[in-house]
């Protein structure tokens, strides 16, 4: 079937290892405590005048900076131009947002911007300076139009005709897999949980797309479906149906999310990065439940709709929830209820350098229940003054570069400072571990050679022993209420490491795909996975000679799984050369962990391992970052349009990023090579 044929081809198998995984779908925004915000001392007004924006004139800017979303020109010269705006979905909804509910409200000095995808979409702008602690944006939940599953599949089961395969699907996926959200793995449910809202989004949007386009000849089927669809109308259009649907003035807001690159793109611009495995991920995801779905959505709209068609709305969905839903980590997730969507706070765009506004929801004191049943206000205050002609940008969490990049589509610049996160293989290449070399006797009696470590299947039990000696490690030190060595007898001080992200705190281990090595390259020509541990530090664009504790904490923080390794790697040299075929032992990885073994100390080969490491990564990407240009160069004149060159930026600055925490940390292992 042409249908699964398409969904097959974007399935690429892949798996994660190690320790916690990583979660892919995820928040959109930060999580709100339930305080209410500080009381601003400006009134919040209703605005005079249907909002719209104006086009920048820089026609240069790259996707990525949030410096470069804030060009703002606040008066609108070209008529047509004026009127474009005023037709774009964002600014209709806009408006009709307002009309529907007279308990919400927008500052006077704050006005949507409506912009080319490529150069950060949609913003909102101050027109005027707005003083720190303005309330900017004050919405009433119950009246804008929010959309969550709980509430869409709710009614839908109080409807009189419940006969929406689509509906039933998603309801029986909601109740079998996500009501008990509290009971086990509650971070592995956070995709499914997003993958029901998409499959809602997708569903109405194709019923809204019938409904526009039927005819009395061919009316469109009544039904719970359409009438959502007409209800939250204004909403779904400010997401478009499909790509291929948006036109001049409704651009498709995401060309860049990782979902509609070309395959060469991924392979070839991402090669190298860590947002590869992102991106072959996020389509691998998504290309299953697609699979899933594909009889009811089929069912419900392939009489009228080309099944090309239902793909890309189903796509376009996921792009839209991933970038636009609001996780809620306020207490509605635990009652099964969480992802929403919420128009008009979605506007905002990314800054986690600087963010000037934050959310929060905001319900009276006492009055917590309603945060249960998706009330109250939610909340935009400034953080700071703003000045006249500024964007107003939240952060949306902290995550990598090339995290914000799999749930967003754009990858940030480096402007000033920030965390950021690249990886280390726990096996760098340069230990020469190919067959002839590391194969036990055993293998060599059976003529096979399983020990490779360039075939990844042999990599899994290593990894898991490493994920294991690390855990006993902590167990071990706990016990023996021991630190870190390392840390306790440096000369240099300990960094303060309150705003470290938490996320660094736990061991991470992904996998980094690589073609596959000459030596091996004939008998299994597919691309390989090497696992690769996550490491983080704060980068700054000018000198981080300032952030030297911080590129310590991470060494640091990765130490013990290095150290695990090195000792499995010994283990298996000392295997191989006395002939012995027994496995390696995973209490002497444990204690290596550890750092307590009287005879050895595992510092010196874990930073050696360390230190290979990160020169191959180096290497690595700096050579794939050379073959992308000049795979750029040879398409540029077949094909060089805006999306392409906003695609470049994410490739660009995914790589910049890692380079530049590798180089931080470069310079740290040498230090404290040199000293141990
Ligand atoms: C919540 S929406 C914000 C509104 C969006 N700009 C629009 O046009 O609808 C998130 C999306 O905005 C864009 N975006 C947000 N922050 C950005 C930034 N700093 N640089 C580039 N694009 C950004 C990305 O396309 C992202 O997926």
């Amino acid at each position: 079937m042409k249908w699964l044929c398409y969904c097959v081809i974007s399935i690429i198998a892949n798996i994660k290892i190690g320790h916690g995984g990583i979660i892919i779908l995820c928040t959109a925004f930060n999580s709100a405590p339930l305080r209410a915000p500080h009381q601003s001392t400006f009134q919040l007004v209703r605005p005079r005048r249907i909002l719209h924006g104006s086009t920048p004139t820089a026609k240069s800017h790259s996707i990525a900076s949030p410096s470069s979303l804030m060009s703002h020109q606040s008066s609108v010269e070209d008529p047509s131009q004026a009127q474009k705006e005023c037709d774009h979905p964002h600014t209709r909804l806009w408006s009709s947002a307002l009309n529907k509910s007279p308990n919400s409200h927008v500052h006077p000095s704050i006005e949507l911007v409506i912009r080319p995808p490529s150069e950060g979409g949609t913003g909102i702008v101050a027109i005027n300076d707005i003083p720190a602690n303005t309330i900017v944006m004050s919405l009433r939940l119950e009246e804008v139009d929010m959309i969550d599953a709980t509430s869409i599949l709710d009614s839908y089961k109080l409807h009189s005709k419940q006969d929406d395969a689509v509906f039933n699907m998603l309801v029986e996926m909601w109740e079998k897999d996500l009501k008990p959200v509290k009971k086990s793995g509650e971070e592995t449910q956070e995709g499914k949980r997003l993958a029901v809202l998409a499959g809602i989004v997708a569903h109405l949007q194709l019923s809204r797309y019938k409904d526009l386009s039927s005819s009395v000849t061919s009316p469109v089927e009544e039904g719970f479906a359409l009438d959502e669809s007409r209800r939250l109308g204004a909403f779904l259009d400010a997401m478009p149906l499909l790509p291929q649907h948006s036109t001049e003035v409704n651009r498709h807001p995401f060309p860049t999310h990782f979902l509609f690159w070309t395959d060469d793109e991924i392979e070839i611009l991402l090669q190298g990065t860590i947002a590869q495995t992102k991106a072959r991920e996020v389509r691998a995801g998504v290309g299953l439940i697609v699979r899933e779905w594909s009889k009811s959505f089929l069912k419900e709209h392939s009489a009228t709709v080309l099944q090309a068609d239902i793909l890309n709305a189903i796509f376009s969905a996921f792009a839209s929830v991933l970038s636009r839903s609001f996780g809620d980590a306020a207490g509605r997730d635990l009652d099964g209820k969480g992802r929403m969507l919420v128009p008009m706070v979605d506007m905002l765009n990314h800054d986690s350098e600087n963010p000037n506004v934050s959310w929060k929801w905001h319900v009276g004191v006492g009055d917590e229940e309603m945060i249960v049943e998706g009330k109250g206000d939610i909340a935009v205050t400034t953080l700071r003054d703003i000045r006249k002609g500024e964007e107003l940008c939240k952060c949306y969490g902290w995550r990598p570069a090339w995290d914000i990049a799999s749930s967003y589509g754009f990858a940030p610049r480096l402007v000033k400072e920030r965390w950021e996160c690249s990886v280390i293989p726990l096996f760098p290449a340069i230990l020469d571990l190919a067959p002839d070399v590391i194969s036990t006797p055993i293998n060599n009696a059976r003529g096979g050679a399983s020990l490779d470590l360039l075939l990844e299947v042999n990599y899994g039990p290593l990894v898991q022993a490493v994920v294991a000696a690390v855990d006993a490690s902590v167990e071990i030190k706990s016990k023996m209420n021991l630190n870190d060595d390392l840390a306790n007898n440096s000369q240099m001080p300990i960094a303060n490491d309150s705003d470290r992200p938490h996320q660094l705190n736990r061991l991470e281990v992904l996998s980094l795909f690589r073609p596959p090595p000459p030596q091996t390259v004939d008998a299994y020509p597919f691309p390989r996975r090497q696992p690769v541990v996550v490491v983080g530090t704060k980068i700054a664009s000018d000198t981080d000679s300032h952030n030297l504790d911080y590129h310590r904490l991470a060494i640091k923080s990765i130490l013990p799984a290095f150290r695990a390794a090195a000792s499995a790697i010994s283990q298996l040299r000392h295997n191989h050369e006395n002939n012995i075929s027994s496995p390696i032992e995973a209490s002497k990885m444990a204690i290596a962990a550890a750092s307590i073994d009287r005879n050895t100390d595992w510092d010196i080969p874990a930073l050696c391992l360390i230190s290979h490491g990160i020169d191959e990564r180096i290497h690595t990407l700096l050579q794939d970052g050379k073959n992308a240009e000049m795979w750029l160069e040879k398409v540029a004149s077949i094909n060089s349009s805006e999306d392409r060159q906003s695609r470049v930026y994410v490739s660009r600055h995914g790589r910049d990023a890692e380079l530049r925490v590798l180089e931080c940390l470069r310079n740290e292992v040498a230090e404290l090579n040199v000293k141990s």
